[in-house]
């Protein structure tokens, strides 16, 4: 079996008394959608923010690429290529589609003079920007403000910023939140193919979403993974069925 891209060892996170992440262990392999799924609170956010390193854990080690990357800030992580999307927006409404694409490029350039410089006439700049546009299909939009873009469109765009960034991995956290069906749909499109450029661990409520795109599931319970599997395999899980599902147990 290829080795993972992301391996996650014994993660633990309390905050206070709450065990956020009970020794959690999960990998992200070459070309899957791995979604993590369970109820409000179970500990989802908290587990993406310690691989992104937004947060450190308490005990526990995550491997990117077969380096361990436990220490390293944020910033570090997604210079070697872990890209993000966030569960809210963190594009810049007044800017154009192509400036937002443009800033995600140079903030994967990590370049200290960027205030000094006319990022906008930069041509690798743009030339980067626009192939990340053109792969989620907003090529024909650039020129128009974020804030003119449809809520799907604005999602389609934040993907397109973390490409800028030509990731070895994908962190998603609920990009499905309030789309509409066409949305959804277009959005589930982008995921399946971007899945062959890089991995994705993909954080996820929208179940048809993630039953029809997922590689592998795990899934997330009061801190704790109680199941990782395929689709079938945790759709006929019991525990799973009962803890999360929402399914009565046998009598
Ligand atoms: N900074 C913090 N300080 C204290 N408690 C926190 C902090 N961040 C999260 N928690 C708590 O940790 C638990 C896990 O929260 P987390 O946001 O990771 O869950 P989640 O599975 O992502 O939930 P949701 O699906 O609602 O986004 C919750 O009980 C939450 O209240």
């Amino acid at each position: 079996m290829t080795d993972p891209i992301l391996d996650i060892r014994g993660v633990c996170k309390a905050f206070g008394a709450l065990q956020a992440s009970q020794d959690i262990d999960l990998t992200v392999r070459p070309g899957e959608i791995h979604a993590l799924i369970g109820p409000n609170g179970a500990g989802k956010s908290t587990l993406i923010q310690q691989i992104a390193g937004g947060l450190r854990p308490d005990a526990g080690r995550v491997l990117f690429d077969g380096c361990d990357v436990t220490s390293l800030s944020t910033a570090a992580r997604a210079r070697l290529g872990m890209g993000r999307t966030f569960q809210i927006s963190s594009l810049a409404m007044d800017y154009t589609v192509l400036q937002n694409a443009v800033l995600g490029a140079l903030g994967a350039r990590g370049d200290v003079f960027r205030f000094f410089r006319p990022v906008m006439r930069d041509a690798d700049l743009l030339a980067q920007a626009r192939v990340a546009l053109t792969t989620v299909g907003l090529d024909e939009f650039e020129a128009l403000r974020t804030s003119e873009l449809s809520h799907g469109q604005r999602r389609q765009l934040e993907v397109a910023v973390a490409l800028t960034l030509s990731p070895r991995v994908f962190l998603m956290d609920e990009p499905m939140a309030g789309l509409g069906a066409e949305g959804s749909r277009r959005l589930m499109d982008l995921l399946d193919g971007l899945r062959a450029e890089a991995p994705i661990l993909l954080i996820e409520h929208d179940m048809d979403a993630v039953f029809a795109l997922a590689d592998r599931i795990s899934v997330l319970v009061y801190g704790q993974i109680i199941a990782t599997g395929t689709v079938d395999e945790i759709r006929a899980n019991r525990d799973v069925r009962t803890a999360y599902l929402g399914e009565e147990e046998d009598a």
